[in-house]
């Protein structure tokens, strides 16, 4: 079995990406959504990727942007992977210069198998938790029993992940890769090092 990637979700500042790298993470998220409150700014973010090192993936997540802005972005920032959380259709997220993640977010009602034949050109599918009016970051888990066991596409487990549930998490589901926000802050968009360390030995461990 391939080792599960690790993605930091909701990175605003230098340090939190260093210790995430540090760590063992794959990828960083970058939230280019205003009303979260891990919400970055452009030249924030820029200033934090043109820091980094070299392999390390950095993802710049939108909801329902519009198209300059995400333009605008890949533009002034060193991203590598586009994320999607919002109604964005495949049309949209598959028109840019870099590949895409589409987020679905576990509606009750949802079919899952349909909604990822229906995004056949992303890299990956990231199933996140649904609570109506939040996009994500919810801090919530859903019923893993839902993801059907031959993945449709690679999966990116999300939603209420933790150094407590991570392992039992990637057991069950077994997904390409955990993603991961509330779960390693000390306050929203602060992390907290011991805890993002947890998590990552956590998914180590169950590897
Ligand atoms: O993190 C946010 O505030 C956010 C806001 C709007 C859309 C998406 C957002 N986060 C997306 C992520 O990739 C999170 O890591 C994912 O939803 C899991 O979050 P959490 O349950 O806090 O681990």
């Amino acid at each position: 079995m391939a080792r599960t990637r690790v993605k930091i979700c909701g990175i605003t500042r230098l340090e939190d990406a260093l210790t995430a790298i540090e760590a063992g993470a794959d990828a960083l998220g970058f939230v280019f959504y205003a009303p979260s409150p891990r919400s970055v700014e452009v030249k924030q973010a820029a200033e934090i990727i043109a820091q980094l090192p070299a392999f390390v993936t950095t993802t710049a997540l939108f909801v329902n942007a519009e198209r300059e802005f995400v333009d605008l972005v890949i533009r002034d920032a060193r991203i590598d992977l586009l994320q999607f959380h919002g109604d964005e259709d495949e049309a949209f997220c598959n028109s840019f210069s870099r590949p895409y993640i589409k987020a679905l977010r576990m509606k009750p009602e949802l079919d899952l198998n349909a909604e990822v034949a229906s995004f056949s050109s992303a890299q990956a599918i990231l199933l996140d938790a649904y609570r109506p009016g939040m996009p994500g970051g919810t801090g919530e888990i859903f019923d893993w029993d839902r993801i059907p066991e031959q993945h449709p596409a690679p999966i990116i487990l999300a939603g209420g992940l933790d150094s407590g549930n991570v392992a039992q998490a990637v057991a069950a589901v077994t997904p390409y890769a955990v993603d991961v926000s509330g779960g390693v802050e000390q306050s929203k968009g602060i992390k907290d090092a011991n805890k993002i360390n947890m998590f990552v030995n956590e998914v180590t461990r169950a590897n």
